[in-house]
């Protein structure tokens, strides 16, 4: 057997693709990694830098697929290794290493929303577990509280972290009333057997490859992919006229959505990429209703971000009911006063939720706009008759109008950061409105599909606290401060498979509790191996 020193443990750390991303943030990994090294020197273990930093491009992280199959080449692969997170990563960079790690893998990262390091943990972690990787994680504001302490001794000690998962309950473990049981299962029978065309543009986004659901795991959902390409959405772009996508801008200054214009293009949003992006949003409309597709996702990164302004305004106002028109080139409106449901970043996972809990909804007599966004960061809040941990869900661009205080008149675009976005294009943000929520996750775990479904509140945090939440974390984005019932912040960490969670309104707790048990029994119609987070009311003794 391959020997490897004693109470030595290998650091790797991912990063962007983006060269100016990976600059930018560099600063926050060494910060993260010192005081990682000083928490393991204390136990006295030693930390060993697999690669190094690199004068050249500024920065230490592997920054792409061939850096890290090239890293991994030089580390004993017995040896325990720890994965360290406080950026936004591209899980691809490190997967082929770490599918051939034998030795005990730790995934950390620092509990800080200054960049989407949390974010870039959780993608790795839902990644690995599609994968079949054995791996643990952990996660600590500074390395030095209790809870990383124990943990990291027990990965030291055991070569594992356990987790309290206590707050999950498996449906198969549970009977549901049975008309909610009936009803849900009606609705899934009926996606199963209508089938449906999910449209992805592009698949595969920023190595994120624990969102991209298998054609067969998809096939006995009901849903069939249609592959379509963001070459031909650009290219589409181009046919759509100025005076149309004058109509779709007006039709939203109408509306009194704000557009944070200003005129030096590289640092600000300009009219004119807010008209390119209402001309993608035409394209991507048209392109949809000609292949007849149920949801769609634009990766919107490699490629098309090179070429034009990101696709965020789009993707929030496909995902809302009300919406500008669009017509095809022979004046039919295309999916009229209906969304089209979009799965950001192509994130098919989230396509299957989004689609089938839009028509769901919209079944049950309630609005179906819904969206995923990024688990960003969160922090206990106390106030506002508040006493709870409150999360800051952030997507790097866009949700509904419809999910924001005042809808269109409390939305704004603003320029997408530079070093995410040169060509620039603006977001659809605002503040999520207060309201009972039910929340989802579909992931992929031992070839098969599953869904964590739970219930929670959006609440409303006084004007100083929002803006001091985004300030620390990315102005530009929409942003939702929530809070789940009967899950903490270590146990939705422990459990969670994926950077993304899906969210949805219910008009009240009790409208909440009874959609999740419906969709929960959608979801198992529909193969899904469903998992109950937290205080749902299953049998629905509380919220009949
Ligand atoms: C711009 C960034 O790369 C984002 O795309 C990232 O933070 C995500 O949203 C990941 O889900």
């Amino acid at each position: 057997m391959t020997t490897f020193n004693e109470k030595q443990v290998y650091l790797v750390s991912s990063g962007d693709l983006r060269l100016s991303a990976n600059q930018n943030c560099w600063a926050a990994q060494e910060e993260m990694e010192r005081l990682l090294t000083q928490a393991i020197a204390r136990m006295g273990w030693q930390v060993k830098r697999a690669h190094a930093y690199n004068e050249e491009k500024k920065h230490g992280f592997i920054d792409s697929q061939r850096m890290g199959i090239e890293v991994f080449k030089n580390i004993n692969p017995y040896a325990p290794l720890i994965v360290a997170e406080s950026v936004w990563q591209y899980t691809h960079h490190v997967l082929a290493g770490l599918t051939t790690h034998k030795g005990p893998i730790l995934t950390v990262a620092n509990w800080s929303g200054q960049w989407p390091g949390l974010v870039g943990m959780l993608n790795l972690n839902g990644s690995l577990t599609k994968a079949g990787v054995n791996y643990s994680s952990l996660w600590s504001e500074d390395f030095s509280d209790d809870f990383f302490i124990k943990g990291l001794t027990e990965w030291f000690t055991r070569g594992k972290v356990t987790h309290d998962r206590s707050h999950v309950k498996n449906l198969d473990a549970v009977s549901l009333p049975p008309e909610d049981e009936r009803r849900g299962r009606a609705f899934g029978r009926k996606i199963r057997g209508n089938k449906a065309i999910m449209g992805v543009f592009d698949e595969g986004c920023m190595g994120m490859f624990n969102a991209i659901v298998p054609d067969d795991l998809l096939h006995k959902t009901g849903i069939f992919k249609e592959r379509l390409s963001q070459s031909a959405l650009y290219a589409r772009m181009r046919l759509v006229t100025d005076r149309e996508a004058e109509e779709v801008l007006n039709w939203l200054i109408q509306k009194g959505m704000t557009f944070n214009w200003g005129t030096d293009g590289t640092i600000e949003l300009t009219p004119g990429q807010t008209l390119e992006q209402c001309k993608m949003y035409i394209a991507a409309m048209r392109i949809a209703d000609e292949f007849g597709c149920d949801t769609i996702g634009i990766q919107y990164q490699q490629g098309l971000k090179d070429l034009t302004v990101a696709s965020d305004l789009v993707e929030g106002l496909l995902n809302n009911q009300d919406r500008p028109p669009v017509y095809n080139e022979a004046g039919k409106e295309l999916y009229a006063n209906e969304a089209l449901p979009h799965f950001n970043e192509v994130d098919e996972c989230a396509g299957i939720d989004a689609l089938l809990t839009y028509h769901l909804w919209k079944e049950l007599g309630m609005p179906g706009e819904t969206t995923l966004h990024d688990i960003r960061w969160g922090a206990h809040y106390k106030g506002e008759g508040i006493d709870d941990f409150v999360w800051l869900f952030l997507i790097s661009g866009a949700a509904p109008p419809a999910h924001f205080i005042d809808g269109y008149r409390g939305a704004a675009s603003d320029r997408q950061p530079a070093m995410y976005f040169r060509l620039g294009g603006g977001s659809l943000k605002g503040i999520s409105k207060p309201g009972s929520l039910v929340w989802s996750r579909i992931y992929v775990m031992d070839n098969a599909l599953h869904c964590d479904l739970g219930v929670g509140e959006a609440v409303f945090l006084p004007k100083e606290e929002t803006q001091k939440r985004w300030q620390e974390t990315t102005p530009q984005w929409p942003i939702m401060h929530a809070t789940l019932k009967g899950v903490s912040r270590d146990q939705l960490m422990a459990q969670h498979q994926a950077n993304h969670i899906q969210v949805v309104y219910a008009p009240d707790q009790a409208a909440a509790h009874k959609a999740c048990r419906i969709k929960a029994a959608a979801l198992a119609e529909m193969g899904i191996s469903v998992h109950f987070c937290g205080d749902v009311d299953h049998e629905g003794r509380q919220f009949a």
